[in-house]
């Protein structure tokens, strides 16, 4: 069977086929003779023309290059740079927002189907616009000095004058325009104080970043709390990302009067902070993070504040210091945290764990890990942040199993 697909498909063969359904990142699936194929830039229901990229024994890759019969979701990209030989920075430019947004409902679904076995439906909530949102970018210069950024799985690199999904303080169109040294790695950021760093590195090695403009340490506020963030240190790329999720994270954890909490993958604190009101003076807080940028924010953060203790390292190794928690907050990088992680926070008995997860495969894989380990899931949301393109931000409360 495989050899037939191997034989059937070649690079720059030109197909119609009809596009059937979303799948995990980005792409969408079409058959044609037997042979799978994760189609960029379709709809589902559409039927198209595609060109075969790359093939393999298990599924192929191809582009749509013209649609014959169009989904009434298909809508002109609003950033020139979006086709298919274009920026590799957003793939859903050509979905309306509303079709975005149950796309990535229908992509959750698929992937607790699949990886954990399990019937959901979880709506993804609309967070803002879909343009003027990222506060955060990697940009790379062309031998030349164009900025830009790269094609989708590629090394190309395309000169892009202006990033609708950028906010606008980022100004960086401005600094496409002045142009800058060639084969350069170019981090831009602005924190919502309005502060931009710049920092720069040759794209060629590996060499670190420098601060080219503004501060090593950016001030962010969110409601009440003040932030010092690094530029080496994570911060939410979306501009509301830190409130949003904040707020979902509070309502999941339903914090009381004395309670010790873990908030594991931290950062700088954000989400810690906002627990110290609902805990009072008599809670605790354990923020474990292995980015030592980031920790050294966070006790800048949480100067003089006695309940809160930083521990810098591997989650996976650092758990197994504590005991017990009353609630246990993750929030992962996208590869989630693993079997391990997850058994240990099951073994802390903790009355909540609320998951932040950037990666809903991830999430299914640890959610069936927790079942494993008596935990439920009860209740998920999902949000927008990362509109005009696949990325989906979700939280996760799981409870104890009720044994009935
Ligand atoms: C998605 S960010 C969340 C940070 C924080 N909760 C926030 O919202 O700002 C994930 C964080 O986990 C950290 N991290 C990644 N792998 C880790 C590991 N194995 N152990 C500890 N921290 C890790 C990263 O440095 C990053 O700060």
């Amino acid at each position: 069977m495989s050899s037939t697909k191997r034989t059937t498909l070649e690079v720059g063969q030109k197909i119609q086929v009809t596009i059937e359904k979303v799948a995990h990142g980005g792409h969408f699936i079409a058959r044609y003779e037997g042979a799978v194929i994760f189609v960029r830039h379709g709809i589902p229901g559409e039927e198209c023309t595609i060109e075969i990229t790359s093939t393999g024994s298990s599924f192929n890759r191809a582009d749509v290059i013209e649609v014959t019969a169009p989904s009434e979701d298909r809508v002109s990209a609003p950033c020139r740079f979006a086709h298919r030989n274009g920026c590799g920075g957003c793939d859903f430019q050509h979905i309306s927002l509303p079709r975005q947004l149950s796309l990535k409902s229908d992509v959750i679904t698929e992937q607790f189907s699949r990886i954990a076995k399990m019937d959901i439906e979880v709506e993804v909530e609309e967070v803002a616009g879909p343009l003027g949102w990222r506060t955060r970018c990697s940009a790379v210069t062309t031998k030349a000095g164009a900025l830009g950024f790269y094609q989708a799985r590629s090394h190309k690199i395309i000169p892009v004058d202006d990033c609708r999904i950028l906010v606008p303080e980022m100004r960086y169109s401005e600094l496409a325009q002045r142009g800058a040294k060639g084969d350069q790695r170019i981090e831009i950021s602005i924190s919502n104080t309005g502060e931009r760093t710049i920092a720069t590195a040759n794209s060629r090695d590996e060499s670190p970043l420098r601060i080219s403009d503004g501060p090593d340490v950016a001030h962010y506020t969110v409601g009440e709390n003040s932030f010092e963030v690094s530029q080496k240190s994570f911060w939410q790329s979306h501009k509301d990302a830190p409130r949003v999720l904040t707020e979902a994270v509070l309502q999941y954890a339903q914090l009381r009067e004395g309670d010790h909490v873990l908030d594991l993958y931290g950062g700088v604190g954000l989400l810690a902070a906002s627990f110290l009101t609902h805990i009072g003076e008599s809670g605790s807080v354990d923020i474990v993070e292995g980015s030592k940028s980031a920790t050294a924010d966070a006790a800048r953060n949480f100067e003089g504040k006695n309940n809160v203790n930083i521990y810098t390292g591997d989650v996976a190794r650092l758990i197994t210091r504590f005991s017990s928690a009353d609630v246990i907050v993750l929030d992962p990088p996208r590869e989630g945290a693993g079997k391990d992680v997850i058994a240990h926070c099951a073994q802390l008995k903790p009355r909540a764990i609320v998951y932040v997860a950037c990666d809903p495969a991830a999430l299914a894989r640890d959610t069936g890990y927790l079942r494993d380990a008596g935990y439920q899931l009860e209740s998920m949301r999902a949000f927008d942040l990362f509109p005009m393109t696949h990325h989906i931000e979700s939280v996760a409360k799981f409870v104890p199993t009720k044994v009935s």
